[in-house]
């Protein structure tokens, strides 16, 4: 029996995590969810002891390399095994397993919930096929190959069909970034012009490499053109790299429009597109393992606020219900702070503040225009909790403002 008892495409089941629509957006690389990619045979001791100093930099080493580097003698795939292995002892929730290469699929059918297939690997039909008959959910990336080239929406779906083809329904399809078009007026040059010398890592992946790892070595980071031969490469070069190091959201859309299936915006290190991905529908955030905390507060707030106001759901349990009542209040109250806030700065702004100038013709139209994007509960049942909600802004504001002339008084 398949670990993934897949009935329905546009939901995913990763040990305990559901990703699809409809459903909470997931943030892996989190709290729920562990990403783990595995070293790949050409990784150097220097780039294995870097990637290793990252991850316990930012406190989360489950980038294997390193932490269970290779010495001498041990194949890939014993590496693999001890790397997934040690992996598992330390988490137990849901583990998502990123390929190196075909021989690590064994230890990836032992202790992973879930196979990650990199960019690098979307164009290796026997490589999707064979990771696709493990009968575990797979994540199957898109994003710029082994040569450097930015991998197309229909090689990827390609690729998401030669898994179904194997009978594995249970795909989420990942957008890591790679742009198709060229971002600059120097690099209007077809992909096929590219030799490994013309590719460079992204400033944060790490060591260069011409390697398939290395190519490959970060979530988001990608290739880029390094525009060393046009005279305005520099400025550029740094534009450059970040839009094609972008997931592509626009894309990542059409994917999942497309298919049905679930998708994930894969963000690197760095959580500034995450509200942007929540609302282009993405189901999930999918950090780097190295991602510093920063990247992942962002992905859970834009997971949890944003997703309150652009991703309604329809849950059918108790918990999925109160779990979605949470988001709500979530959201509800950073918008009552701002407005608290902003109540507070009118009444300085006002020649009289406070309860003393209260404007009630004023709060009246603003419940009347509440009461149309809130038919359900309408003027007279919204008109007490905009009250309550004035009340208390004016109340915060009146305290502030005695606390000041305290403190100026002093
Ligand atoms: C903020 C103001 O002061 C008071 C508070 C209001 C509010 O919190 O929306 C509205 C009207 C006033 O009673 C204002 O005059 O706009």
């Amino acid at each position: 029996m398949s670990k993934t008892a897949q009935l329905d495409r546009d939901a995913v089941r990763i040990g305990d995590l559901m990703i699809g629509h409809g459903l909470p957006v997931v943030v892996i690389g989190g709290e729920n969810a562990r990403w783990l990619r595995l070293p790949a045979a050409g990784d150097s001791p220097e780039a294995r002891y870097d990637r290793s100093a990252q991850s316990d930099r930012s406190d989360r080493s489950d980038r294997a390399a390193g932490a269970a580097g290779k010495t001498d003698g041990e194949t890939t795939g014993e590496m693999a095994e001890k790397a997934a292995g040690e992996a598992r002892a330390r988490w137990a929730g849901p583990l998502l397993v990123e390929l190196s290469s075909a021989a690590d699929l064994p230890a990836v059918a032992r202790h992973a919930d879930a196979v990650v297939i990199g960019p690098a690997w979307a164009r290796e039909p026997g490589l999707v096929r064979a990771a696709a008959r493990l009968g575990l959910p797979v994540i199957l990336q898109r994003g710029v190959d082994q040569r450097g080239r930015a991998v197309t929406l229909e090689e990827w779906l390609a690729a998401a069909d030669d898994c179904a083809a194997e009978g594995n329904e249970a795909i989420v399809l990942c957008e890591n970034g790679g742009r198709t078009e060229p971002a600059g007026a120097a690099s209007h040059l077809p992909p096929s012009h590219l030799s490994p010398s013309d590719l460079a890592p992204a400033p944060d992946s790490g060591p260069a490499s011409d390697s398939a790892s290395d190519s490959n070595s970060d979530c988001n980071s990608g290739a880029v053109l390094a525009l060393g031969r046009a005279p305005d490469a520099t400025a550029h070069a740094a534009f450059d790299s970040a839009f094609r190091s972008a997931p592509d959201l626009a894309l990542m859309r059409a994917a999942r429009e497309r298919t049905g299936r679930p998708v994930l915006a894969a963000l690197g290190r760095d959580g500034g597109l995450a509200g942007a991905a929540v609302a282009a529908g993405a189901d999930g955030l999918l950090l780097d393992p190295a991602a510093p905390p920063e990247a992942r507060a962002a992905a859970d707030e834009a997971a949890t606020v944003l997703a309150a106001l652009v991703r309604p759901q329809s849950p059918r349990t108790l918990t999925e219900a109160r779990g979605e009542i949470d988001r709500v209040d979530a959201a509800l109250a950073v918008l009552l702070e701002r407005r608290a806030l902003l109540a507070a700065r009118i009444q300085r702004l006002k020649p009289v503040g406070g309860f003393q100038g209260r404007d009630m013709e004023r709060e009246r139209r603003l419940v009347a225009g509440m009461a149309r994007r809130a038919p359900r509960l309408g003027v007279r049942r919204l008109a007490p909790i905009m009250n309550a909600v004035i009340e208390a802004g004016l109340h915060a504001a009146e305290e502030e403002r005695a606390r000041d002339r305290d403190t100026d008084g002093m």
